[in-house]
């Protein structure tokens, strides 16, 4: 096709079309951050660039060429926050991460929860809420979360309505930090969490929903929060935080998320 003196093949639209979506979604990641004015900055930069370089001005043009070589890398380090996030939403959402076919062959587990330790999760949340101990309980889906066990107290105990509650019972040396339960088990207690520092994030949450919404983002781990000041239970899942749930929603709404392949129990005969 031509238009005036430029002739534009069907590969020029698709790749227009393809950079707009990758600019779009570029802006939308770093809009309302500061980086989104050293993204702007640099886009300037380089369209005076590709400007010089077609009017043929080549000591400028080396110049920038140099200039836009070293910007690249120092975008990479500025713009970490908002590339890991962008991988992550990549990660999470192509159909290739939710097909059990290629999670069996590429390793991925599947969810190891059982109805009973859901039930008794539910359980020591309605006391902690009740009594306004402030807790954080992650519960593994599929990721591995052994990095994060790592960050506190390892404890790899069978789950108890008594020991979780015991665990946020104020006067605990382990209250502090999150619980993390695993397979059936509270793998460790006092670790510490991702803290979500993103624009979306409402900027009056405490760093307990910071980092229940924070490790949610990083991993698929469902996190329940219980507030210490009002005794509210909420939800964080998939970078999401669901506020203010009573407990028995809270069970309806554990089992949906992990349900894709919860371990339910043998029926009685
Ligand atoms: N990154 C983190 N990982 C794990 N636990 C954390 C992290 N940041 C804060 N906490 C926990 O949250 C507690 C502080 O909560 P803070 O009062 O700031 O949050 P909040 O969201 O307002 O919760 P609350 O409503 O209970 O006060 C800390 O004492 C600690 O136990």
């Amino acid at each position: 096709m031509r238009i005036g003196f430029l002739t534009v093949h069907w590969t020029d639209i698709l790749d227009a079309l393809l950079v707009s979506i990758l600019l779009y979604q570029i802006y939308y990641l770093v809009r309302g951050s500061i980086a989104s004015r050293v993204f702007l900055g640099y886009l300037l930069v380089y369209i005076f660039y590709l400007l010089v370089k077609g009017l043929g001005l080549e000591l400028v043009t080396s110049i920038l060429q140099y200039f836009m070589g070293v910007g690249a890398v120092a975008l990479i380090v500025i713009f970490q926050q908002e590339i890991r996030r962008f991988l992550l939403i990549i990660g999470k959402s192509t159909v290739f991460t939710n097909n059990r076919f290629l999670d069996k062959w590429f390793g991925q587990p599947s969810a190891k929860i059982k109805e009973e330790t859901l039930r008794i999760v539910v359980d020591a949340c309605r006391g902690i809420a009740s009594d306004f101990n402030g807790a954080l309980i992650v519960l593994e889906k599929k990721d591995n979360l052994e990095k994060y066990v790592q960050t506190g107290e390892i404890l790899d105990a069978k789950v108890s309505k008594p020991l979780i509650t015991s665990l946020f019972n104020q006067y605990s040396a382990l209250h502090d930090g999150a619980v993390i339960v695993m397979d059936g088990r509270v793998q460790a207690a006092r670790c510490v969490l991702p803290v979500a520092d993103g624009i979306d994030v409402p900027s009056d949450l405490g760093f307990r929903h910071r980092a229940a919404i924070g490790m949610s983002e990083a991993t698929d781990a469902a996190v329940i929060v219980i507030s210490e000041q009002t005794g509210r239970i909420s939800l964080s899942v998939e970078g999401e935080l669901y506020s203010n749930i009573p407990p028995s929603e809270l069970e309806l709404r554990l089992r949906e998320y992990l349900s894709a392949d919860i371990q339910r129990p043998p029926a009685k005969s």
